[in-house]
């Protein structure tokens, strides 16, 4: 399998353009963040330009972090702050060229949310098409965030529909299935139409692919089964420097 650094949490204890270039290193196809946006645009795109990775995604921007939000999409009364996150982290990836934003929803729930999340999704949609960028949309797992609004795959699909923009796309994260629903490779599957990205960490602790509940060889063999060969996302926390960390990629790339 192909495989993206999340930059998030492997090698983020250095700048961001210093952690494209260990990722580069470490023989990865590929890199994805959360949020780089203390970074200038100019140094990210130097650091993909020289080590000739690619940006996969990036995160609108979470709100304030002192009450704490988790995003803005789908907060009632919030649209002008979540379009103008939409907005920047579309300029910001039209800027490293990076494939797709994913449109954090933050902690709501109820119909009035779901209305806003819907309505500021399709504003993400027809703004990121001309630009070629996919939205994606991520059940985070209950435990992690708890009140988050979209918690699971269903719920994500049942989104999609209603928003019905070809450019909106589920993100898989097999750590956060794994930990809400369940029946990973399944859903993979059952699924596979909508998703735009996959993520994947270990169950229940979040680290390295090559412990857990999910037996990660496995799983990376059912999504070659499927025909999928974009970079999978390693979003695991190191609880450390992350070099020591990676005995696990060896296998993984040779599925
Ligand atoms: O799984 C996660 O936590 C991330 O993919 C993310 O984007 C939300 O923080
Ligand atoms: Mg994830």
């Amino acid at each position: 399998m192909k495989l993206s650094a999340n930059l998030g949490f492997l090698w983020n204890d250095r700048p961001l353009p210093d952690a494209i270039r260990a990722a580069a290193a470490a023989g990865f196809d590929a890199v994805e963040c959360h949020w780089p946006y203390d970074v200038p645009a100019s140094e990210v795109k130097s650091a993909l330009d020289d080590t000739g990775l690619r940006m996969l995604g990036l995160n609108t921007r979470r709100g304030d972090l002192s009450v704490p939000e988790n995003g803005l999409s789908a907060l009632p009364g919030r649209e002008t702050d979540a379009r103008a996150a939409i907005d920047e982290a579309l300029s910001y990836a039209q800027a490293i060229g990076a494939g797709a934003v994913h449109v954090m929803a933050g902690f709501a729930s109820g119909a009035d949310a779901h209305a806003a999340f819907v309505a500021n999704l399709a504003y993400a949609c027809d703004q990121a098409a001309p630009l070629g960028v996919t939205i994606l949309i991520e059940p985070l797992n209950r435990h992690d965030a708890p009140g988050y609004f979209l918690v699971t795959t269903d719920q994500a699909v049942d989104i999609i529909r209603r928003v019905d923009r070809p450019n909106l796309k589920l993100m898989f994260d097999c750590y956060h299935v794994g930990r809400t629903e369940g029946d990973v490779t399944t859903r993979l599957a059952a699924l596979l139409g909508d998703i735009g990205h996959i993520q994947f960490a270990s169950v229940p602790d979040r680290g390295t692919p090559d412990h857990g509940e999910l037996n990660y060889p496995t799983v990376f063999a059912a999504i070659k089964a499927l025909g999928w060969d974009v970079p999978l996302g390693a979003e695991y926390k190191p609880g450390g420097p992350t070099d020591p960390t990676l005995g696990w990629m060896a296998e993984a790339q040779k599925i």
